[in-house]
């Protein structure tokens, strides 16, 4: 397979170029298109094979953040014969997509890197929620990459195009699919966002239809689905690893674990992007630094008082505001703490090269 099939181009060849000016060590370019908790398989010109991340990179490392995972772009020593190959740094990502650690303050869990498109998969059975497609769109947006949302099972609904309309208003300016993987219906446009070269993710809660779409994408039945539980809609956790796929037309789709809990991580503000309507409301207030909440002349409020806004919307906005800001407080702190710790590991090295010196004298 070559290389560009899996998306590489002129900025990866830089990088990888640079890399190799630097090191003794001779490297191949790959992509990881399996992950498996640590267990990594990477995709490279004319191998699949399964990567070990080398121990220099896994130390250096200030955080899990800097550690490959499934669409990274590495650099491999590979193995004389059929073993593992070891996995010796990450080339500078294009963007990638995370979340807060499901049950952690501030550790951030990478779910993909390099991504064009970030599919947000709401399901149009029982388990529809605005708020929550509004936190996953702050979250994709702060990947770099073109959020699009997918209503699935429109099969199951009966007027699936006027509730694609009543998303269009919680994503202003983002494109919004209903489609089905059972009947079909919908899946080429989706088909569309990723042309040959292009990389797309779902994400989206366990039992929404992610694998099922896959497969119907692919042609074929290759993932495992498994019926959503009758009483709540909810999914079973069916798939448990993430995996690229080249589709038949050419672009690639990451498949991974249903997630639940989307809790905003990383520097950037995703949340400013995922409410246009908001901020442009908030130009009109008097003070150009009102928080919307008693200040005279608010926009933003009267907006709300006028029906043109609704409450809701404005609260999901605070809240998220509010959870971002408290997240770049934690990051702060977690990254000065890292700081220190590098800074005594350093000085730990240092003292035990003096002593053996020493010892040796
Ligand atoms: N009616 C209908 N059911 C669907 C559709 N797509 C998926 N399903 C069903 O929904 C259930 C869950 O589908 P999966 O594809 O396993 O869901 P998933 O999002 O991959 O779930 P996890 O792997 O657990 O994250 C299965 O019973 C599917 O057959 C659809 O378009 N219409
Ligand atoms: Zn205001």
């Amino acid at each position: 397979m070559s290389l560009e099939t899996l998306g590489w181009g002129p900025a990866f060849e830089d990088a990888f170029s640079s890399l190799l000016s630097q090191s003794t060590l001779s490297l191949v370019p790959g992509r990881v298109v399996r992950q498996q908790r640590g267990l990594l398989t990477v995709q490279t010109a004319t191998r699949t094979l399964l990567a070990r991340t080398a121990g220099r990179l896994l130390h250096q490392a200030p955080g899990a953040e800097s550690l490959p995972t499934i669409g990274d772009w590495v650099a491999l020593q590979l193995p004389d014969g059929d073993g593992e190959a070891l996995l010796h740094a990450v080339l500078p990502r294009r963007g990638v997509l995370a979340r807060r650690e499901a049950g952690s303050e501030r550790d951030g869990q990478l779910i993909a890197a390099n991504l064009d498109v970030v599919f947000l998969a709401a399901g149009l059975d029982g388990n529809f929620n605005p708020r929550r497609i509004e936190r996953a769109l702050a979250l994709a947006w702060s990947s770099g990459a073109s959020p699009v949302v997918v209503l699935t099972k429109a099969d199951l609904h009966p007027d699936a195009a006027s509730l694609a309309a009543e998303v269009e208003d919680l994503a202003p300016g983002v494109p919004v699919l209903a489609l089905s993987a059972w009947t079909g219906e919908g899946v080429e446009v989706l088909r569309a966002w990723l042309p040959a070269g292009k990389t797309g993710v779902l994400l989206g809660s366990s039992g929404v239809g992610k694998s099922t779409l896959v497969n119907r994408l692919l042609g074929e039945a290759r993932l495992a689905t498994q019926a959503v539980r009758a009483e709540d809609d909810k999914g079973r956790h069916t798939t448990t690893h993430r995996e690229l796929f080249v589709l038949p037309g050419g672009g690639m789709l990451i498949d991974g674990p249903g997630m639940r809990e989307l809790g905003l991580w990383g520097e950037d503000d995703g949340v400013e992007q995922t409410f246009p309507d908001i901020l442009e409301l908030a130009a009109g207030c008097r003070f150009t630094d009102c928080q919307h909440q008693r200040e005279p002349g608010c926009a933003v409020r009267d907006a709300v008082a006028a029906g043109a806004l609704p409450g809701s919307r404005l609260a999901s906005y605070e809240r998220l505001r509010r959870e971002r800001a408290y997240q770049a407080r934690q990051g702060n702190a977690s990254s000065e703490r890292d700081n220190r710790r590098h800074e005594r590991s350093r000085t730990l090295m240092g003292w035990e090269a003096s002593r053996s010196k020493r010892r040796r004298s």
